[in-house]
């Protein structure tokens, strides 16, 4: 049964786990609830990673943690933002300017249905956006849908990633800020056990940007540990 005081966070790589590690370790003690795990890189090991760790842990909240591409203005080089939804680029149809989405296709990504052992009517359905949840005392800006985007691949150059940033939907409010390769894989995981899924990420470089020597990947860290601390 999961214990209503445990949180489970989730990193993708120990470089960023070591890092996060060295801004937080004064506030452990606020933390002491929490496990901390390595989901892996990309969505295929985050996803199975994630669920591998649920069942373990049987936590009551999972948060991912690490750094991301910003797609927009509002997220600034060592700026980090929790997110409202996560959505995916590239399941579905075609790829670039010729990509359909599986759910403008009509199909749900989750349940298949009528698949051997998916319970249809208690399973929650996922198409090509999940909901994320936020700390209880970070209200959400009315205002934005502040949108993470998974990709398999990271944008290799500023055309890349501003189709990307254009992938919102139709929602006028919703706002695609960042670029990731797990928070989609997570927070499948997380819709799959009924679990409440937080991201939080730190904006290392601009998306696109293939000159590491511009990253800033220990400022948005710093940046990632002040939300957590902030709510912990
Ligand atoms: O070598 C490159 O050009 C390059 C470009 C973007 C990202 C990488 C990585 O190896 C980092 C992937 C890792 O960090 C997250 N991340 C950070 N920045 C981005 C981004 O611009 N686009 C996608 N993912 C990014 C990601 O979640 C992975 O965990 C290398």
């Amino acid at each position: 049964m999961a214990d209503a005081n445990k949180t489970l966070l989730l990193i993708p790589t120990a470089g960023e786990r070591s890092e996060l590690w060295n801004h937080l370790s004064l506030h452990a003690a606020s933390m002491k609830h929490w496990h901390c795990e390595l989901c892996g890189f990309g969505l295929v090991a985050s996803a199975a990673a994630t669920m591998r760790a649920i069942q373990t842990h049987q936590p009551a909240r999972v948060i991912l943690a690490g750094i991301a591409g910003g797609l927009s203005d509002a997220a600034s080089v060592g700026s980090a933002h929790w997110f409202d939804q996560a959505i995916c680029d590239g399941i579905g149809v075609g790829e670039g300017d010729q990509f359909a989405s599986a759910e403008s296709l009509g199909w749900q990504q989750w349940p298949i249905l009528g698949s051997p052992g998916t319970d249809e009517t208690s399973a929650p359905a996922v198409g090509d956006k999940i909901q994320l949840a936020r700390p209880g005392n970070v209200p959400a800006d009315e205002s934005v849908t502040n949108t993470l985007i998974s990709v398999c691949a990271a944008s290799s150059d500023d055309v890349m990633a501003s189709r990307r940033g254009s992938l919102a939907g139709t929602m006028d409010r919703d706002a695609v800020v960042a670029e990731d390769m797990e928070a989609f894989g997570v927070a499948m995981a997380c819709q799959m056990t009924s679990m409440p899924c937080m991201v939080v990420r730190g904006i290392s470089n601009v998306a696109g940007d293939r000159d590491h020597s511009r990253w800033q990947i220990t400022a948005a860290l710093r940046s990632v540990a002040d939300r957590l601390m902030e709510w912990s």
